[in-house]
């Protein structure tokens, strides 16, 4: 077995990682199997920065491949906000108060302007490559006027998909990872780290 740490300490990315790795090849673990490790700061000013700081903080401690993803919400009518700021949008880390100030910053905005698109920056950094693996997935969406679904977290129950006719709250993990910005991130991944690793 092949040991890969998930750099986040989200249990909603983990879920989704998990589902895809977590096989007869691979075991992985998060950072919430080491409530210990010392928040990272997410100083930098993209997703590839804030993915690599974290990817990095978390190789050098375990000396193990790491995978870290930095991901968020662009809402065209906020010219790209929240960003890479969706974490903190609403002051701290709070999936209701985010979710609720973006329903308030968007009031009146009607259905044709709500387009929005999740994004996903990975960063797959291994202690016997000095180059990291960088990939990017993105979905395209609508924000709707109230929440729906209980599944998924942070802004899904809002992030209504067209071709779907449902949000991202309202589909399984699977069918989550299979359309969404992170799902396509690790499909390329996955495509490129065969000639890359060196485990
Ligand atoms: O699939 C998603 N479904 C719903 N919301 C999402 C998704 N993907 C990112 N988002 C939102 C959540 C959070 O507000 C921000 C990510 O912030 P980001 O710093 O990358 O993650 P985080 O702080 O939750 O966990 P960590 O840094 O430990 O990986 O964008
Ligand atoms: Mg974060």
């Amino acid at each position: 077995m092949k040991e890969i740490i998930i750099a986040t300490k989200n249990p909603g990315k983990a879920r989704e990682f998990k589902r895809v790795f977590d096989d007869e090849h691979f075991e992985i673990k998060t950072l919430l199997d080491f409530p210990d490790f010392p928040e990272i700061r997410e100083t930098g000013k993209t997703f590839e920065e804030n993915a690599t700081l974290k990817a990095h903080a978390v190789m050098e401690r375990f000396n193990l491949p790491t995978i870290a993803d930095d991901s968020g919400l662009q809402v065209d009518a906020l010219y790209g906000r929240p960003g890479i700021y969706s974490a903190r949008y609403a002051g701290d880390h709070n999936d209701a108060a985010n979710n609720a100030k973006l329903l308030s910053e968007l009031g009146g905005v009607p259905k044709e302007k709500r387009t929005a698109h999740f994004v996903s920056t990975l960063v797959f950094a291994n202690p016997k490559n000095d180059k990291d693996l960088v990939v990017e997935g993105k979905v395209d969406g609508i924000i709707g006027a109230f929440p729906e679904g209980d599944d998924g977290f942070g802004y899904d129950p809002l992030f209504y998909v067209p071709e779907l006719g449902k949000t991202m709250a309202q589909i399984t993990v699977d069918e989550k990872n299979q359309i969404s910005h992170r799902g396509q991130a690790i499909k390329k991944l996955e495509k490129q780290w065969q000639d890359w690793i060196i485990w």
